[in-house]
């Protein structure tokens, strides 16, 4: 039994100098609970056995009180997708006093999230994101879906549609430049670069720029160090992990007083601090940017300033950090599919001896292939395993199931990419799957779910409202990077090149990241973007 990922939690809160006062205390504490806990389980029991429906498969390993908290291995979004695998596209996992079930198949997914959206649109009562950080009602990603999330979600969507993300076509272009420009800088002088904190800086100061109208040009500056670790602190303390107490309330003495509370403290006070700011000069001055557009709104949808400070903070947050998170998967994947680079770079050229400049995203139509490679990219690794969970609100009956009120339900949305039903040799990356493609990723992120590509946006109602800002970013960082660069994984000291992507990908929060490593950037010559420059001297 590989009780490590629940121990960790404990090893991070130092709890293991343990008194044996509090070790007497703590062990009738534990019968208490387990005695307590067996009996409703017998009065639950039924909601999970009902009559006339099918039983939803419960992995081995389910202990007493723990139920699979213990079977997690150091790896839970390995683990599940295991499970997953050998037991079928639906499980039902006892975490403590918490029920989840988690879904592999595409179909099942959308008869919960789209068809019974207005039963399954609740979020994860997690004590960090929903009680701590959002106040319980406050924001988009963590709030429940009632009339406030209907108002700041309807303000959100009018600020990231296309139009209005079109209007700042121009500022992504350039900022997209110069993290590439500074990329291969880095490169150039160190002899190869990682490029994660790059392309954080390419996602953040796409979101200062955009939201607030603020300029950052490097990875040192002030403002930017803090937006980052108010993401970077969201990311990390809202994976269940972090939050023991809501799983076994008896332990949530534990959360009270650990590392992870104090620290979840200090985002929320580093976010009180830069956020209110950044709103207030954003509102009130001269530069055209998203937050105008809120504050003028807020009247009208009854929102009040706090409201729109939690609400930008959410926007920046999760548009920043899974952004960059794609952005590091992107470059690695065409650092290490060479035939895949060069005919990207042949499109780009030929694109370029037509219309004399780099494709920009009004473009994609021209250009097929690299619309298969980046939809291609998003299948094959994605950047979250789970998603934001999802709470259920009212019984569920779908598909011969039945799910009961106040269960947590997530996607794996790594199996469902790899879902065999889906798509054939789905473990290959083959960018000619979706050749002929044209929908956008918001697009096709909505579709029926028979004519669905992707599904790490999520789903229905809780739809990420930045799809079309992502693919936008991930468009300009393919083709500006490649279209002036080459990029290749350093070689090792034997002459071979680490396969990176086949060792799979590290958790990090809800993240799934690649494994370390460095890129050499190397500047393309003779190509006909430099002829274009040479003519117009
Ligand atoms: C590759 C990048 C991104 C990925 C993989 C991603 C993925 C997701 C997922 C899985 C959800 C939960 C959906 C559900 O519950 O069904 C979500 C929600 C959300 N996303 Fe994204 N997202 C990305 C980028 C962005 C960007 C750029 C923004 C904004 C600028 C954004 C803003 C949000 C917000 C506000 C929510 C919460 C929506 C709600 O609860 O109503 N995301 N995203």
């Amino acid at each position: 039994m590989d009780r490590s990922w629940f121990m960790n939690s404990f090893r991070e809160n130092a709890m293991i100098s343990v008194t044996g006062f509090i070790a007497v205390g703590l062990a009738s504490k534990l019968v208490y609970e387990v005695f307590n806990w067996n009996y409703k389980a017998f009065l639950n029991k039924d909601e999970w056995n009902k009559k006339g429906f099918k039983k939803i498969p419960v992995p081995p390993k389910k202990y007493l009180y723990f139920g699979h908290m213990l079977s997690l291995s150091e790896d839970p979004t390995a683990q599940v997708n295991q499970w997953l695998k050998t037991y079928g596209p639906i499980l039902h996992l006892t975490m403590g006093v918490q029920h989840w079930v988690v879904i592999a198949d595409p179909l099942l997914a959308s008869e919960i999230f789209v068809r019974n959206a207005s039963k399954s649109s609740g979020r994860q009562r997690h004590i960090f994101t929903h009680t701590i950080y959002a106040d319980g009602a406050k924001g988009l990603s963590f709030t429940d879906s009632g009339k406030k999330w209907q108002k700041s979600r309807k303000i959100a969507q009018s600020m990231l549609s296309p139009e209005r993300i079109e209007k700042f076509s121009g500022v992504i272009e350039s900022i997209t430049d110069n993290v590439v420009d500074e990329l291969a800088k880095a490169s150039n002088r160190d002899g190869s670069v990682c490029p994660l904190s790059f392309v954080k800086l390419s996602t953040f100061s796409i979101m200062l720029k955009s939201l607030f109208g603020k300029t950052v040009d490097s990875i040192d500056d002030p403002l930017l160090q803090d937006v980052i670790c108010i993401a970077d602190g969201i990311v990390k303390y809202i994976s269940p992990e972090q939050d023991i107490g809501s799983f076994i309330p008896s332990f949530s003495w534990i959360t009270k007083f650990s590392k992870q509370r104090k620290g979840m403290a200090n985002v929320v006070k580093l976010r009180n601090v830069v956020l209110p700011k950044l709103v207030s000069e954003a509102a009130h001055g001269e530069v055209d940017c998203l937050v105008k557009q809120a504050y003028a709104l807020k009247e009208e949808y009854g929102l009040d300033d706090d409201d729109l400070v939690s609400m930008m903070s959410d926007l920046l947050a999760a548009g920043g950090d899974p952004t960059s998170v794609s952005l590091t998967w992107l470059l690695l994947i065409l650092a290490q599919y060479k035939d895949v680079q060069q005919r990207v770079c042949y499109e780009i050229d030929a694109f370029v001896e037509q219309n004399g400049r780099l494709p920009s995203f009004s473009d994609r139509e021209n250009v097929p292939y690299i619309r298969a490679v980046l939809l291609e990219c998003i299948r094959f690794r994605s950047i979250t395993n789970f998603g934001i969970p999802r709470f259920v609100t009212e019984d569920i009956e779908c598909l011969g199931y039945f799910i009961p009120k106040n269960t947590v339900v997530m996607t794996s949305m790594h199996a469902m990419h790899m879902y065999p039903n889906n798509q054939t040799d789905a473990d290959q990356f083959i960018p000619e799957r979706f050749l002929g493609r044209t929908k956008t990723w918001a697009a096709n992120s909505r579709a029926n779910v028979q004519e669905r590509d992707m599904y790490v946006f999520g789903w229905g109602r809780r739809i990420c409202v930045g799809i079309h800002l992502v693919e936008v970013e991930v468009f300009n960082m393919c083709v500006r990077a490649l279209g002036r660069y080459n990029i290749e994984i350093p070689m090792r000291q034997d002459g071979l090149v680490d396969d990176i992507i086949s060792k799979g990908s590290v958790s990090r929060g809800l993240n799934c990241m690649p494994h370390d490593y460095t890129l050499k950037f190397i500047k393309r010559c003779n190509t006909p973007l430099d002829a274009h420059a040479t003519k117009k001297d």
